[in-house]
């Protein structure tokens, strides 16, 4: 829709060939974004040939469950000139690689010239012009502003970033913090609650994002404080939904299958207690999620286990 308003020819790839007839027929997408009337340069197809001729920049944002697959499909078609942007936010499950990484594998890039979009963005609003900042991040200084500027437009402010790492481990771990303040609304507690979790769960982001090599001031921008807040609080947040269902004792299966939409901090809780362990760095709010999601553990247990830790120093665990 950004791009689309911006001037640009727009092809929006689907797997469902039901899906993309809706959009091409009622200029909106009933599925994810009802009510809204689509761009009439956006066109949607299930022909990945078709979607990528010619192409100035390809937007991938499958969930990151998907990406390798999508970016297999992709590969034989990407032309050389193609910008290759991604707006996805978790690690691939079984290998724990960031998105860029995948990508660079599957479509024979280098890392480098891959650009992530990131930030306090919900789709729903996005639609609806409503004012939004991201930022885009790449180790290529000239392909993240080439990203800037397709981007930009009066209601979409972008910045640029050259903190790869920062943005995406950001922009994955703040969806388990979101589960967690979903979690402690649907107990009923507070917002010093959840202003505790927003800011001990910062801590842990930027502890794990420092060990894995970025730049700590990322998380004090667009990726990392800003989606954490907007996550954390916002209605149309999925993870935070999925986080207040589970706090009445809805089953996990049954939280997912009401959702419909992809949520992607629960495997991102499996990823980062993988990661946390092979970086070496605490991650007390994850671990606890964790034994919540994935080994039945009460969530009010898991509050009492936080706050029942060791004492300690609040700025020396941000080292
Ligand atoms: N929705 C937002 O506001 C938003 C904002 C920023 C980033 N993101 C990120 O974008 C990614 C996708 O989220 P979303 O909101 O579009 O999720 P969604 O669940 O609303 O939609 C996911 C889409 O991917 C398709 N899909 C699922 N598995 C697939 C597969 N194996 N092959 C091809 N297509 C497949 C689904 O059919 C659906 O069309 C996530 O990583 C999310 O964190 C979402
Ligand atoms: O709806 P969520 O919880 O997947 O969050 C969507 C975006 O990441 C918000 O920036």
């Amino acid at each position: 829709s950004v791009l689309a308003g911006n001037g640009y020819d727009v092809q929006l790839w689907t797997r469902s060939a039901e899906h993309a007839e809706q959009m091409n027929r009622a200029r909106t997408n009933e599925k994810y974004l009802p009510g809204v009337a689509l761009p009439s340069s956006l066109h949607a197809t299930t022909d990945m040939q078709e979607a990528l001729r010619g192409a100035g920049l390809a937007l991938f944002v499958a969930p990151s469950s998907a990406m390798r697959a999508v970016a297999k499909q992709a590969a034989p078609y990407l032309e050389d000139g193609t910008l290759v942007v991604h707006a996805t936010k978790g690690f691939e499950a079984e290998t724990l690689k960031r998105m860029t990484t995948v990508l660079s594998e599957e479509l024979n890039r280098s890392a480098e010239s891959i650009v992530v979009l990131s930030g306090p963005s919900h789709a729903e609003e996005v639609i609806r012009k409503q004012p939004t900042t991201v930022v885009v991040a790449s180790a290529d200084l000239q392909a993240a502003e080439q990203a800037q500027d397709a981007f930009m437009s009066t209601y979409f402010r972008v910045y640029t970033n050259p903190d790869v790492v920062g943005v995406e481990v950001a922009g994955a771990i703040k969806n388990i913090i979101a589960l967690g303040a979903g979690l402690s609304d649907g107990l009923g507690f507070g917002d010093n609650a959840k202003a505790a979790l927003l800011t001990r769960g910062l801590a842990e982001i930027s502890r794990l994002g420092t060990a894995m090599g970025a730049n700590p001031l990322t998380f004090a921008g667009l990726a990392g404080v800003g989606d954490l807040v907007v996550t954390c609080t916002s209605q149309h947040s999925r993870n935070w939904r999925a986080g207040s269902m589970l706090a009445d004792g809805t089953p996990l299966e049954e939280v997912l299958e009401r959702m419909g939409m992809v949520v992607e901090g629960v495997r991102t809780t499996r990823a980062a207690n993988e990661l946390a362990k092979q970086y070496d760095v605490q991650m007390p709010i994850t671990a606890e999620l964790y034994s919540v999601l994935f080994a039945n553990n009460s969530p009010k247990d898991a509050v009492l286990n936080l706050m029942g830790r060791l004492k300690t120093h609040e700025i020396e665990q941000l080292g």
